[in-house]
């Protein structure tokens, strides 16, 4: 019996407001869902088999396959995923397996006769970095995963999720993108991304992977770091045990804040690749030991930087009301602002009166407060936040008209810029290409508010 492909997808991110203080739980952070996503198509003819496999292939990498076989223990339930494809890793796609596998055993959903599963994964070039501009959908690359640049948009936490879904369709006969399972998909993404990554990090990108364009804040850490770790030889008590935490842990309310928040119509956010690059984890550490050392001076910043941040959420979930309940006042302040640089969005905004106007001067002071707390954070830390070449070219940027403002995404650093402008003003904006505009490349990326979602195989599929 052929059993009917499904086809589902995560979107990529950019931690527009909240880097480094989203890793507390107190604070709130605005992350955006991208255009560019990973698919996770499944594939399977279904035969009874004892030792069923699953295979996940990666046809746009070289050596992207890797296989995996089931050991269930009939006493406990707890089923080990040993690799079949033992020279190769891929520590995401084993945990995603892994998680959602065992948690399906525990809360009793898991079929006894499984069928072995094929899935495809399919990445959008947006995701790494591409040799030309004129290359096809999914464009192959000539390397293992492990050694193509990547760009930075998250492709890990899309894949997971991606994967997590499919495999919670296929063995759970669940409808993991229904918002009543969005939850237990989310909880099971985070879970076996930090395994796979071996760290709890704050999780914004597996929360806007699964719910979208989203105002985020964290679970507490210790949910998941309370969580033994599987089982890795035959003990029976400790099998029932994990079983039994693990599905503890994705039932119980994890308390993460998702509200949806998106980029109201007729503005665009632009990301722009600057040729470097950045290491993240090093600058965590940087910032986190100034933020330890630093007493009330470092305090007073770490608070200001949450309060702008807080500012910018506030006034881009206004605008959106806005853009819905009040079409004429908005749309013409719109097109007002494609003559006007970032301050003097400002200065028409007070001056025009308007709830509108007042809320286009909030986002353009708000990022202004933002930039001037990272360049701080960036001196006393010594972590390269916003280093002065990036400084110089948002600086530029928001002189230019319809331009509301801009700052370095997540860590910051020398990975992107990422601007908040009028969508009438992109072209304009694009024909900049001199002095500091030269290093900036414009990618095709826009937001797109939805998060995972199903999708139509034959859609995908004709471009394999
Ligand atoms: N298209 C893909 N196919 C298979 N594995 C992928 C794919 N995209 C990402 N991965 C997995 O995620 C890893 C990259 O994760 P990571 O280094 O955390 O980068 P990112 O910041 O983009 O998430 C890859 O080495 C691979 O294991
Ligand atoms: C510092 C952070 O708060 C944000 C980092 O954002 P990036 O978007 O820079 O992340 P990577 O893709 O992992 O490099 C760390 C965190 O929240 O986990």
């Amino acid at each position: 019996m052929t059993i009917a492909k499904r086809c589902f997808s995560a979107p990529g991110k950019a931690l527009l407001a909240g880097g480094y203080l989203v890793l507390d739980a107190e604070n709130s952070s605005f992350v955006t869902a991208l255009s560019a996503r990973i698919y996770a198509i499944t594939s399977s003819q279904f035969v009874d088999s004892t030792l069923p496999t699953i295979t996940v292939l990666s046809p746009q990498f070289q050596e992207g396959e890797w296989s995996y076989t089931f050991c269930r223990s009939p006493a406990t339930g707890f089923v080990s995923v040993p690799t079949l494809t033992p020279n190769r890793r891929n520590p995401f796609v084993q945990s995603a397996i892994a998680t959602v596998i065992n948690y399906l055993s525990a809360t009793g959903t898991l079929h006894t006769a499984m069928p072995s599963l094929t899935i495809t994964i399919l990445s959008d070039n947006a995701y790494h970095s591409q040799p030309s501009d004129a290359v096809p959908p999914f464009n192959k690359h000539l390397l293992p995963i492990a050694a193509v640049p990547k760009t930075g948009l998250g492709s890990s936490a899309a894949l997971t999720t991606s994967l997590v879904a499919a495999l919670l369709s296929f063995y759970g006969s669940m409808d993991p993108v229904a918002s009543e399972y969005k939850t237990i998909l989310h909880n099971l993404a985070q879970l076996a991304h930090c395994n796979a990554q071996g760290k709890v990090g704050s999780g914004f990108d597996v929360a806007c992977a699964v719910f979208g364009s989203i105002v985020y804040r964290r679970f507490q850490p210790s949910i998941i770091s309370s969580l033994p770790s599987a089982p890795t030889s035959s003990d029976g008590e400790m099998e029932a045990s994990y079983l039994l935490s693990l599905k503890n842990v994705i039932d119980a309310d994890w308390n993460v804040s998702t509200g949806a928040c998106a980029v109201p119509r007729r503005l665009r956010l632009l990301m722009g690749d600057v040729t470097g690059g950045s290491e993240t984890p090093a600058m965590v550490q940087m910032v986190l030991r100034w933020r330890k050392d630093g007493g009330d001076s470092a305090a007073a910043v770490w608070t200001a930087l949450g309060k702008a941040n807080e500012k910018l959420i506030a006034a881009m979930i206004g605008l959106g009301e806005q853009a819905a309940e009040k079409p004429e006042e908005y749309d013409s302040f719109v097109d007002e602002i494609l003559k006007v640089s970032a301050m003097g969005i400002r200065q028409l905004g007070l001056s025009n009166g308007g709830r509108t106007g007042e809320l286009f001067s909030l986002v353009v002071d708000a990022i202004v407060e933002i930039r001037d707390n990272l360049r701080i954070m960036t001196i006393r830390s010594g972590a390269q936040i916003e280093p002065v070449e990036q400084t110089r070219l948002l600086d530029a940027c928001s002189a230019l008209p319809g331009v509301l403002g801009g700052v370095v995404p997540g860590a910051g650093g020398y990975d992107a810029v990422c601007l908040l402008v009028a969508e009438a003003a992109v072209d304009a904006i694009a024909q900049h290409t001199e002095g500091v505009f030269e290093k900036v490349k414009w990618l095709e990326l826009r937001e797109e508010a939805n998060g995972v979602r199903e999708e139509d195989v034959l859609e995908i599929e004709k471009f394999l």
